[in-house]
């Protein structure tokens, strides 16, 4: 829902060495003052987003951005202004930085950024910032393999993870929940489970809804930290949106062996899909690690996978 009349921003999340992200507070007097807000601004004419990103980091908190990817976009409606915030995340900059237009700033770590005050746009921002570009789903027919799979998910550095493990013998599910929860602990993982899963009064960092339970509820699940979802359409993600889940997987975006006769979205649909809804999107299905960049610049928030992983 890209509005043509929108205001159009390049917000930059600058990370430091130890992960913390730069914070700087919008002057009293301009629009959304005195709130926290990610350093940016408006593109001038001609500009693309990446050098209007370039040119406001350094006019803003004088650091040069060698290398930056995009993050989400947000179309949000202030009652005297539409924008469309294009939310990149900056890999590499150099300098040192410094409040250049006399405005507070400081450097706080993502868990800290829910104890500031930003504009009601920023939301999704600040969730799209707390999560990584990709997200595991475990899944295997005995104890043993989905452990073997947990072990190769470890090695490729995943930190966020669905326990899906359907395809389990029932009896079997929650001791390998137990075991699962204990690495995910020691690896510093975020675990999600399943909501179809017997596993609702279980310990885990949230809840993975299925598109069948999305549907069936008309506010966000109480008492998870996280709250993700699975969608195929805009309805979905729609109703996703709406409820106030954190993130949602988008399937299937190519043809996959698992799911032959499934129509896939592609990616054209996929960032149509995208760009409706103020949400951190993984993308899933017939999709690999060489893909991330792609899913990145069609608007995604990275990759989600059963077997991506498990090379
Ligand atoms: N930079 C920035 N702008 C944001 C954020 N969230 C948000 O709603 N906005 C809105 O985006 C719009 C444009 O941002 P801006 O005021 O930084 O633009 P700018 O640096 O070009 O301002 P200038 O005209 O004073 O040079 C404002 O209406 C602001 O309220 C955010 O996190 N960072
Ligand atoms: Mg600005």
């Amino acid at each position: 829902m890209t509005n043509c009349r929108a205001l159009h921003v390049a917000v930059g999340v600058v990370r430091d060495d130890d992960g913390r992200i730069l914070l700087t507070q919008r002057a009293k007097h301009v629009h959304q003052g005195g709130l926290w807000e990610f350093p940016g601004g408006k593109l001038d004419p001609g500009e693309s987003v990446f050098q209007a990103l370039q040119r406001e980091l350094q006019e803003e908190v004088g650091i040069d951005v060698l290398d930056a990817q995009p993050l989400i976009k947000i179309n949000h409606q202030y009652p005297d202004l539409a924008v469309l915030l294009d939310v990149w995340q900056v890999k590499r900059f150099s300098g040192l930085a410094s409040a250049l237009e006399g405005q507070a700033m400081q450097w706080v770590t993502p868990q800290q950024l829910s104890e500031f005050d930003f504009p009601a746009a920023n939301l999704p921002i600040i969730t799209a910032s707390r999560l990584p570009d990709r997200y595991a789903i475990l899944e295997g027919h005995t104890t043993q393999q989905v452990l073997g799979h947990l072990d190769k998910i470890i090695r490729n550095q995943v930190s966020l993870l669905q326990l899906r493990i359907k395809s389990l013998p029932h009896a079997e599910i929650e001791t390998v929940y137990r075991a699962v929860w204990a690495k995910c602990r020691q690896h510093s993982i975020r675990l999600l489970i399943n909501s179809d899963l017997p596993l609702s009064h279980a310990t885990a960092d949230g809840i993975h809804l299925s598109s069948r339970a999305l549907l069936a509820r008309q506010t966000r699940p109480k008492a998870h930290e996280w709250v993700a979802a699975s969608c195929h359409n805009l309805p979905e993600l729609k109703h996703a949106e709406n409820i106030g889940v954190d993130f949602v997987v988008l399937a299937p975006i190519l043809p996959t062996s698992t799911h032959p006769d499934a129509m896939s979205l592609g990616w054209k649909n996929m960032t149509a899909l995208i760009e409706q809804v103020n949400l951190p999107v993984f993308a899933l299905g017939g999709l690999n690690m060489q893909d991330v960049n792609q899913i990145l610049h069609a608007g995604g928030q990275g990759i989600a996978g059963i077997s991506a992983f498990l090379s």
